[in-house]
Order: structure tokens, then sequence, then C-alpha cells
């Protein structure tokens, strides 16, 4: 039994079409009836006619009865045609597959009663062989064609079901068109968005007529076409100026929020920094590489939000740099440094950079901006009109190696309208690099508050801040579409009423509904840690022009004030807070006024919440950019804030020129804690935790202990360490 139904599943695999994988049934235990395991014609015929062989023989030769082949091969036939009605194989496959049954068991019967081994039964056997390959061939072709005709026919039921979808659409648009507008569109074709979220209608225009037709009437047409709020009938320029491409978005995405998009992958100012996306969720890219840009949005429309997304884009960016002006405490550049500030190096980990690469919160910071971004447009001008020569290009080739510097002013452009002389002249050199600096790579991104009218009054922004942003946030006052973005009808600004949408324009893409993603501190933070290997480095070219003031940016007094928002609120400039006697003409942050017993001491004297936060500040910055050279000014000329210095005057600690030649009496502790250090030795700021001093203090001791040969100074950069004789 066992072989004549191993030698019927064989015939079944050799007989059947389809090709399904066979199912293992041991664990039932028992024979495996498979009918519908796979097989090739010619192998199948060859593996059934084989085992017919071997049960005719096999039967004979133990005198198994022949009737019982017979049984076989008819519940073989019935299984079969039983399986190939569930798999819908067509009437003549099944017949022929329970016939090849039949026939095999009956020439096995046929051949136990007579004798396998004649010339008749074997040369029956290869009959039957070849006729059983040539009907399984046949078959399979038969319902392969019958599979192939039902998938087409339903494809075409589903495609014939579409186009009726699209020429209805097609037919809706056109009568609307024409009853709204006047005008008879010829419809090519009609496109679903992807996201499912609108279509696009391709038309061609009536002789003479121009798509602006149909979009200074788009708000009629959305309200004809009773789409929900926040979508719109957009008409644009199709492949030449006879076609229109009609926009209609059906479902509202900007009322969602969606946040930054996880992926930071790189990009670059060629290939575009995404902004925000469309009604149809598409993202909008900005390219920047030679327009500045404009973002307009009235308080809580979402506008600093928007800020950190350019950031972010700029921050995975590698081949731009961005320095960035808020003279409002900063805050838009803020949590772009912080995270690199605070970051814990593991041990043999770099140190995280921060996501901006130059932060100014008051007007003599940025100044100093300024005139550096000047400066290096003007240098680069000269020192790169060979490279620019070898290119043939009169645009400086920016890529990681020379980066692009995007200038991002925060309320910039009520910078450019104030009538304040300081003000005026912060404007004057923002102007002065949006005129001189485009093919040299310094762009400026500004956002306003509002004042559209008086801000694009300035030709200078008109004719280089194409790229532009109006962040609605259903704000309407102040919010002059037309003059944001002229040339665009039907733009109104109830179509956005969410915050962080509104409406951007950029040379590459017309004006249109759009709305930014939402960023948060986290996501932003996560942003500085996994750019902070790629963001370029000023170029020693720019480098040189940019000077000092470029090179010392980080330098503990120039970021003092980012410890914490209170000391900011005392910046001089503001009038309080000026500096003692040696600080006179000190520019930027100047904490003296905190140990001073000034007006602000109340506020910030000795031992408060500042003083503390300055403190634990302070040992921050020293530890993370250790970038400043150690002051060999003397210390009222040192260009901003001396943190240090402040400390030294709250603890009265002798100046350098005071102290004994022996070193103050911490100096042997200080001294046997760098002897167990070891060749390793220790950093000042560690010997000054060690002995609980003022780093500055320790500094200086330790500065002239080595003088006197007591220690040795291994100097490495930030990882300067000083070293006891007996290891150095
Ligand atoms: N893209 C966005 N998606 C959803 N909600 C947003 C988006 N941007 C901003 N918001 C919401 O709007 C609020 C205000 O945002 P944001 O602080 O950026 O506005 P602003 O215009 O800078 O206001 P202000 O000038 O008062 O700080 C946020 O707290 C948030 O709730």
């Amino acid at each position: 039994m066992t072989a004549t139904e191993a030698t019927m599943n064989k015939q079944t695999n050799s007989t059947n079409g389809t090709s399904k994988p066979k199912k293992a049934q041991a664990s039932q235990g028992g024979p495996v009836w498979d009918w519908a395991a796979g097989h090739g014609p010619v192998t199948g015929a060859l593996s059934a006619t084989t085992g017919m062989f071997a049960v005719a023989t096999t039967g004979t030769a133990t005198g198994m009865p022949p009737g019982w082949a017979l049984a076989v091969g008819a519940a073989g036939a019935l299984g079969h045609a039983a399986a190939g009605i569930r798999l819908r194989n067509a009437g003549r496959t099944i017949a022929a597959r329970a016939a090849s049954w039949l026939v095999g068991a009956g020439w096995t019967t046929w051949a136990m009663t007579h004798g396998p081994l004649t010339w008749q039964a074997l040369g029956s056997l290869a009959v039957i062989g070849v006729g059983m390959g040539t009907a399984t061939r046949s078959t399979n072709l038969y319902e392969e064609a019958r599979e192939e005709e039902a998938i087409a026919a339903e494809q075409q039921a589903v495609a014939a079901e579409l186009s009726a979808e699209r020429r209805a659409t097609a037919e809706e648009w056109v009568a609307r068109i024409e009853r709204i507008c006047g005008i008879r569109l010829r419809v090519l074709a009609v496109e679903k968005w992807a996201a499912g979220t609108g279509f696009t209608i391709d038309a061609e225009l009536p002789g003479g007529a121009t798509f602006d037709l149909i979009s200074k009437r788009s708000a009629a047409l959305s309200a004809d076409a009773q789409l929900p709020h926040g979508c719109t009938v957009a008409a644009g320029p199709g492949i030449h100026q006879g076609r229109a491409l009609i926009d209609v978005a059906t479902v509202n995405v900007l009322m969602d929020e969606r946040t930054y998009p996880a992926d930071y992958t790189p990009l670059s100012v060629h290939t575009g920094i995404p902004w925000g996306y469309r009604s149809n969720a598409a993202e909008i890219l900005a390219y920047l590489r030679e327009q500045c840009a404009l973002v307009v949005g009235p308080t809580g429309s979402g506008k600093t939000n928007m800020v950190h997304i350019i950031l972010a884009g700029f921050a995975r960016a590698t081949d731009v740099l961005p320095w960035v002006i808020d003279l409002n405490a900063g805050s838009a550049g803020l949590p772009w440094v912080l995270p690199a500030l605070t970051h814990q190096s593991a041990p043999g980990e770099r140190p995280m950079r921060p996501g901006v690469d130059w932060l100014a919160s008051t007007y003599e910071e940025a100044l100093l901006m300024l005139d550096a971004a000047l400066a290096v447009a003007r240098h680069r001008k000269t020192a790169y009109q060979d490279l620019m020569h070898r290119n043939n290009t009169d645009l400086l080739p920016i890529s990681p190696a020379i980066p692009q510097i995007e200038l991002l002013i925060d309320e910039g452009a009520e910078i450019l309208v104030s009538n304040d002389r300081r003000m005026r002249k912060l404007a004057d050199k923002i102007l002065e690099v949006i005129r001189i600096a485009r093919s040299m790579g310094i762009r400026t991104v500004l956002t306003a508050l509002g004042a559209t009218g008086s801000v694009l009054g300035n030709l200078m922004i008109r004719r280089e801040a194409k790229v532009r942003v109006a962040l609605t946030g259903g704000e309407t006052e102040g919010m002059d579409l037309s003059k944001m973005f002229p040339g665009s009808r039907g733009l109104r600004v109830e179509q956005a009423p969410y915050k962080g949408a509104g409406f951007m324009g950029t040379p590459e893409s017309p004006a249109a509904l759009f709305k930014t993603w939402r960023i948060l501190p986290h996501q932003i933070r996560e942003i500085v840690a996994a750019t902070s290997e790629r963001h370029p480095v000023l170029d020693a070219v720019s480098a040189v022009a940019a000077g000092d003031a470029y090179a010392r940016r980080w330098d503990a007094g120039r970021i003092a004030w980012m410890g914490h928002p209170l000391i900011t609120t005392i910046a001089p400039g503001t009038g309080t807070g000026t500096g003692t006697g040696s600080d006179n003409g000190r520019q930027g942050l100047n904490l003296s006024a905190l140990h001073d017993g000034s007006s602000d001491a109340s506020v910030v004297g000795p031992g408060s919440e500042v003083d503390r936060l300055a403190d634990a500040f302070r040992r921050e910055i020293d530890e993370r950019f250790a970038t400043a050279p150690e002051p060999e000014h003397p210390r009222g000329e040192r260009p901003g804030l001396n943190l240090s210095a402040l400390r030294d005057d709250d603890e009265q600690a002798p100046a350098p020129e005071d102290v004994p030649s022996a070193g103050p009496d911490w100096l042997p502790d200080a001294i046997a804690a760098l002897a167990d250090a070891g060749p390793t030795g220790m950093k000042p700021s560690a010997v000054a935790d060690h002995v609980r001093r003022s780093r500055q203090a320790v500094r200086d001791a330790l500065k002239a202990a080595a003088e006197r040969g007591e220690l040795v100074y291994r100097d490495n950069g930030p990882h300067s360490v000083y070293v006891h004789p007996d290891h150095a």
C-alpha cells in the first residue's frame, strides 16, 4: 500500500500544474496525501512511470492482488479531481489529470496480470509516459494562460473603474472652471496624490488663456467644490505656457501636528533644505545657495519653531555654517549650543560640537559677527579668484571644504527698519552682507514679526530674499500676502489658521499653503548629537579674514551669558551692569556687576543663584571649550568677560605678581596630587577642583611653579596638563 501511495503521490505531483510546497504532515504520521504537490511535465511523467513500473514488478513478485492498484488509481483520480476543483482548474485540466491516474492504475493492473517485464508492457509504459508528459505540459500551459487572462481582466476592471473616476473628476472640474473662470479646458490627465490628500489636473488652456485666470478665482473654485477648510485650488504653469497644472487639495493635512522627520540624513545647500510640507504632503525645499530668505510670523504663529526647523536643516547640512544673531537673549540659538556645552564625553569620545557655529545675543557680538562676515566675503573674493577661474564659475564653489555661511537673524527685519542709531549700524552691515556676499557664499535668513510693508519696501530684501515664508497662525494683522508673494493670487490668511502653517514661495515653487513640522528641545538635542561630526570647519582663508573675533567666539567670557537667562538680562547695552574701571571699553557681557555691589547686586550678588550658576557654568565652559589661550592679556584688556577673573575678585585671590615665590599655601597639596597622578598629570581644572580654589588662581600658581621648575607643563591644546617633575 505504501509503495502504491508513494507512486500515486509522485504521479499527483507530475500532473499538477501548480507548484505549491509540500506540507509536512509527519506529525500526523502515516502516508502523505498531497494532491497539490508540484512537479514539471517531464519529471512528473518520468516519476509516475517509474513508480508504476516499480509497483507492477514488486506487486508481481510478491503476489499482490492486481485489483488494488486499480482501487488506488480510482482513489487518486477522485482525490485529484477534488483538488483541481478546489484550485478552480479548468474542466479539461481536471479530466486530463484524473485520466492520468486511471491510465496509470490500469497499466499497473494489466502489467501485474500479464507480467511487467515484456516488450509490450515496457513499450506501452513508455507511450503512457510520453502521453502523460504531453498532456501535463498542455494542461499547464492552458492553466497559465487562463490565470494570466483572469489577472488582465481584473486589472482592466480596476483601470476602468479608476479612469471612470478620473473622467468624472475631469468632467466635474472642466464644468466648474468654465462656469467660474469662463474658460473651457481640455483635461489631459488627472493624477491622484500618493498621500491620498488630493489630485492634480494637467489641462490644456484654450487659445490665449493663461493659468492665472484660474488661480485668481481659486477661492471661488474651492467654495464651489465645497472643499474642507484649509484645502485650496492652486493653478500653476504646466510644461508650456498653454498648459496648466491645477492642484486640488481635498484633505487638510495642515491641521495635524507632525514632528520633524527623525531621519537626519546629510543635506547640502545645493540640494535644498526641507522647511516644511505642502497640502499634498510633499516636502518643500529651500535652495539657499544664492537666495536669502525672509520668514514673517507674528507672535504665537510658530516663528520660533520655524527658526529651529531652519537650524535643524543647517545642522544636517555638510556645507553650511550657521551664524545666529538673536538680540532677544539668544534664545533662537541656545538650544543648539547648550546640548554641546552640557554633554559629558565618555573617555576617548570627541566632544560634541554645537549645532550652530556662532551665536550672538548682544549688539556688540552681532557687530563682531557681521564685521567678520563682511571680511570673509571680501577676502574670499580675492583669495579664491584662482579657484573660481579653474572651475570656470563666478560663484564660489561651496563644499564641505569651503562652507556657506548662513546668517540667521531673528527679528532681523525689525533691525532693518529700526530708527535706533545702533540698530541702523547693524542694519547697514546686514544689508551690505546681502548686497556683496551672494557669490562668495554668505546668505541671510531674516525673520520678522510682521510689518511686511515696511520690510518689503527695502529693495535689497525684495530683490535678494525670494525664499519667503508667511506664518499666519490665523493672524490677519500685518499679513499682506500680496506684498509678500507678488503675483500670487487667491492666497488668504484664513486658509491656514493653524500654528506653524502659512504660505511659502521660492523661485522654484510658487507661493502656496504649507506647514512646518513641530520640533521640541529633546529632538534638537538629538539632532545636535547626530550631526556633531558632520559640521564643516570654516576654511582657512575665511578663518584668517574672520580673525580673532571668530577664533575666540567660544571664549569663556564671550559665552558666559549662556549659563542662565537671568545673566543675560543684565548685559551691557541694556544700561545695567557696566564694568568697573578695569573693564572700561569691554564689550559683551560683564558679570563684575554681580560682585561689586552695583544696583543689581541684591538680585545677583555673591552667593546668589546667578553666582552659583555662573560658577558652575564657567567650570563647564573651561572643560569643554578650552579653546581660549590662557590670559596672556592683562585682565583689563581681555576681550569679553573673564568669569574666572571675577571669581578671583570674589575670593580676593592674590594677583600673580603678589604671590610669594613659594606659592600659595595650597600649592604643596596640589603638587602632591600631581605626584600621585603620575605621568598622565592633571589639567589645571582638575587641580582646582582638588584644592577647591578658583581655576584662575590655580592656573597662575601652577604656571609660576612651572617657571620655578617645581612642575612641568605639557602643552597639548585643550588637553594640556601639569606633570610632577618625577614623572615628566
Ligand atoms: N509646526 C507646528 N505645528 C504645530 N504646532 C505648532 C507648530 N509651531 C508652533 N506650534 C504651536 O505654537 C506655539 C507657539 O510657537 P512658537 O513659540 O514657535 O511661536 P512664536 O511665533 O515664536 O511665538 P512667540 O513669539 O510668542 O514665542 C507652540 O507652543 C506650539 O504649541
